[in-house]
């Protein structure tokens, strides 16, 4: 997809799985190794934003937070920075089975709003949207006064919200936002692999 960058946020604690979650093994590669392949088709700009020297293997791009531990907003405010792009894909790292199809989705569907995000049961999932570069100054003050929840500086900018009920039907399987953030997740995430084979 022209003109789209793609950013995963991959600078958590993983305090949850005790473990980075980004690098745990499915089949032969990483778990972020599987979400660079499904997303690298849309992309003509990915790169990973994270404090740590644990991804140069992957040989791409790695931006480091400005407002290190301040959470995902911090990943936020990192990728909306050094886009080249003005439509951003942020994406979590732990997500391994969106398919493109969600993201491609919402992309075609931002008419001239500033947050394209998915919800699921009505729940907003800010790490599945597409966001505009120009909002950066908003997410900087934010950020700047301590505020570190994503969805609080919704309000001051515009937001369209796609229910994961409403995508065309072939994009509709729960699994497909399975976020693997616990063992028993990992292991549910592996027992799906297994059952593929
Ligand atoms: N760049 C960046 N990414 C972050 C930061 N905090 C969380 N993330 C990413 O945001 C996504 C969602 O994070 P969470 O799962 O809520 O938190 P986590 O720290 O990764 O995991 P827990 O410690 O188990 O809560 C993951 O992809 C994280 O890697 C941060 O401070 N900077």
């Amino acid at each position: 997809m022209q003109n789209l960058t793609v950013a995963i946020l991959a600078g958590g604690k993983s305090s949850r799985m005790g473990r980075n979650k980004a690098l745990l093994p499915l089949e032969s590669k990483t778990i972020i190794e599987h979400l660079i392949t499904n997303f690298q088709p849309i992309a003509s700009e990915l790169f990973i934003v994270a404090n740590t020297s644990e991804y140069d293997f992957l040989g791409l791009p790695v931006y480091n937070d400005r407002y290190p531990a301040q959470g995902p907003l911090a990943g936020i405010e990192t990728a909306l920075r050094v886009a080249t792009n003005e439509k951003v894909f942020i994406t979590a790292c732990d997500l391994p089975l969106l398919p493109a199809g969600i993201p491609g989705h919402l992309a075609v569907n931002t008419g001239d709003f500033d947050v394209t995000v998915l919800a699921f049961k009505g729940k907003i999932e800010p790490l599945i949207g597409i966001y505009r570069k120009s909002i950066y100054p908003v997410v900087d003050q934010h950020l700047a006064l301590k505020k570190n929840k994503i969805i609080e500086f919704y309000p001051q900018v515009k937001v369209k919200v796609i229910n994961f009920e409403d995508l065309p039907a072939n994009l509709q399987k729960e699994e497909y936002l399975l976020n693997v953030n616990t063992p028993a997740d990992y292991e549910k995430l592996l027992k799906i692999f297994i059952s593929k084979e």
